[in-house]
């Protein structure tokens, strides 16, 4: 199989490669599609984005990848999921937190869930830190292990790290909270980040600091990304690669440049028109009025053709994957 002109896996520099992976949730006796025919990729020292609006199945794919929906209603249909090219389990349900110090942490959406309300931070961060080096709770070790705890808090620009170990999360701002969440994660020395939302819910400023601060994670530690977030302008200031999701299916991906410069497919369009103009070059494509696809009655062929613009009679079957140098699109409009 063929994506962005490349075989996947093929290179020896894929951290985590997912393929052809459909996954559903059982809902009122239904399997309900919630992962179609997914492929994506991300190699060492990459930034990737997962983009599309709420429900399009971006937590799942990433919680798919983390192995976390390893029982009902979770069905894994088919499709694998592979870490540095070897196979991490046919079925999610061998998957149980199949990462958990092998390489993958996650910053989940809300940082309250990537914390525990019940433990201090101090006791939190130093369970993450011996996720890679078990005996480092030791008694003669933990002036070591303090130590590197700071040092990672104040990576994370949190002053006076030694003034919050004892506190709760709750007693944490929103920004603050995010931090320590990445703090923890990063304890862990991953090879793959995944943040499902980073910026979400803090205000601008603390956006743009927590910005900021990814890329300097990035930059000082090469740490592989993958950043799940709604806000294409989000991904396009940190990614280097995007997939963009509707429906549970990705209809578009390639490098971030291009799909921020170029969007192809008319979903990326409107997705980009949602970004106030002069921010990017937004095309001028009218933001499609409608809801989020329903995915119990998902319309025959390409499942954005309801809201889309540009659509024709060709848009009742399914576009192939098209496609063009590093760039695939999912749509009969390159296809014809
Ligand atoms: N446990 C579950 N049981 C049944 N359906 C679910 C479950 N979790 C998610 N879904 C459905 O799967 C679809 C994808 O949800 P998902 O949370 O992955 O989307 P998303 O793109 O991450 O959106 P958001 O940013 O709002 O979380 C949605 O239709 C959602 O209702």
């Amino acid at each position: 199989m063929y994506v962005e002109g490349y075989r996947m896996g093929e290179l020896n520099d894929s951290i985590v490669a997912v393929e052809n992976l459909n996954v559903s949730f059982l809902s009122d006796g239904q399997r309900l599609p919630v992962l179609r025919d997914i492929n994506m990729e991300v190699r060492k020292g990459e930034r990737v984005g997962i983009v599309g609006e709420s429900g399009s199945g971006k937590s799942t794919l990433a919680n798919a990848i983390m192995g976390l929906l390893d029982s009902p209603p979770a069905v894994h249909e088919s499709g694998a999921i592979r870490f540095k090219n070897e196979k991490v389990g046919p079925t999610l349900k061998e998957g149980g937190n199949r990462f958990r110090g092998r390489g993958v942490s996650m910053v989940f959406q809300e940082p309250l869930v990537s914390l525990n309300p019940v433990y201090t931070v101090g006791f939190q961060l130093m369970e993450s830190l011996s996720v890679k080096d078990p005996g480092v709770t030791q008694k003669g070790r933990r002036k070591e292990a303090l130590k590197r705890i700071v040092r990672t808090l104040a990576d994370m620009n949190i002053e006076n790290p030694e003034g919050i170990l004892e506190k709760y999360p709750h007693q944490l701002s929103g920004g603050m909270r995010q931090r320590v969440a990445i703090a923890s994660a990063l304890l862990q020395e991953p090879e793959l980040l995944i943040m499902d939302e980073p910026t979400t819910g803090l205000d601008a400023l603390v956006q743009l600091k927590i910005i900021s601060l990814i890329e300097k994670i990035r930059r000082e530690t090469g740490v592989s990304l993958l950043i799940i977030t709604h806000d294409i302008s989000v991904a396009a200031q940190l990614c280097d690669r995007i997939y963009v999701m509707y429906a549970g299916r990705v209809l578009e991906s390639g490098p971030a440049e291009e799909i921020i410069e170029r969007p192809m497919h008319p979903y990326t369009k409107t997705l980009m028109s949602s970004i106030p103009h002069g921010f990017y070059d937004s095309p001028d494509l009218p933001v499609s009025q409608g809801e989020p696809p329903d995915l119990r009655h998902l319309p025959p062929g390409c499942p954005f053709q309801p809201r889309c613009p540009l659509s024709f009679e060709k848009c009742v079957s399914m576009p192939p994957d098209v496609t063009v140098n590093d760039r695939m699109v999912k749509c009969w409009l390159y296809a014809r």
